[in-house]
């Protein structure tokens, strides 16, 4: 009797590439992906933040090197994607928050052209070089719990997130026969330094610890496990879908 084998959560062997990797989640991606075997290409535009992260990681023994680039800029991500990537992290993102009512279109066109617009083009140009390579790969777009519900003063950052969910869910469909997969990640709030003022706002504070069912806040280790899983054969039958790491938030 031959008994059925978990397929591999290992990524040796794979090229990864990750945005935001200079902080919060994004790094915590990058390491993720290092620790289980890949050679990771972190980005983010502040050179120096990346290099350090960079340098730490070696130290850590993993293979990662450090490529600043400005993920709204279509040049800068024709050269990231000159060669294809196994696995894409788009973990690159801001947030600008107030009451719909006030918001500035200078404000609304900064999280748009970040968290959508760079997440379009990037998984196209992604998709694009694994295509001309003949090669399978995963795209794993960080989104958000936001991506699925609203939340008071954050509209537009929600608009941006749930526009995420569409397009993961539209370009799974075309791609699938290519044998690129693509998935969104969705945290409940992380302590990042994006999330530095909401946690500092006691009224914020007790609004978000009283939605999270497991009753606290996340850390950045809490997202590292569905990347490695999204990212590796483990998940070889998983695409358009979005995986909640939010703690019960979404759940009612
Ligand atoms: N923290 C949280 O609670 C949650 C966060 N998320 C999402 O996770 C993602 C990461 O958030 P988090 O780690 O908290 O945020 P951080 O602010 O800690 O990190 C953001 C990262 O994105 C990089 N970045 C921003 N703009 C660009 C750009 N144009 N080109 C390249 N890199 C860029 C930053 O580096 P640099 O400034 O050097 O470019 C930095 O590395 C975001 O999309 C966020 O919406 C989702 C749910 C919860
Ligand atoms: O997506 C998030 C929580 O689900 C966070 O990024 C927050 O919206 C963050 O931007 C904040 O509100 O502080």
């Amino acid at each position: 009797m031959t008994l059925p084998r978990t397929p591999s959560f290992r990524l040796d062997g794979r090229r990864a590439l990750v945005t935001g990797a200079s902080s919060g989640i994004g790094l915590a991606a990058a390491c993720a992906l290092a620790e289980a075997g890949a050679q990771v290409t972190c980005v983010a535009r502040r050179a120096g933040a990346l290099t350090e992260c960079v340098e730490a990681m070696r130290a850590e023994g993993w293979r990662a090197e450090a490529e600043p680039a400005d993920i709204t800029d279509l040049a800068d991500l024709a050269a990231l994607f000159a060669a294809p990537y196994d696995v894409v992290v788009n973990a690159a993102g801001l947030a600008r928050h107030g009451p719909a009512l006030d918001t500035d279109p200078d404000d609304f066109d900064a999280v748009m052209s970040v968290n959508l617009r760079a997440a379009y083009f990037l998984s196209q140009r992604a998709a694009r070089a694994l295509r001309a390579a003949g090669r399978s790969g995963s795209i794993i777009h960080v989104s958000s719990q936001m991506g699925h519900v609203g939340g008071v003063d954050r509209a537009v950052y929600c608009a941006s997130k749930h526009a995420v969910e569409g397009m993961v869910k539209a370009m799974a469909i075309e791609w699938g026969a290519l044998g690129i997969r693509i998935n969104s990640l969705c945290p409940t709030f992380i302590r990042t330094p994006l999330t530095e003022s909401t946690f500092a706002d006691p009224d914020k504070r007790a609004w978000l610890e009283a939605k999270i069912k497991l009753g606290r806040v996340g850390a950045v280790e809490d997202v590292m496990g569905a990347v490695v899983y999204l990212a590796s054969d483990a998940s070889a039958l998983v695409t358009g879908s979005a995986h909640m790491v939010d703690g019960g938030w979404t759940a009612g």
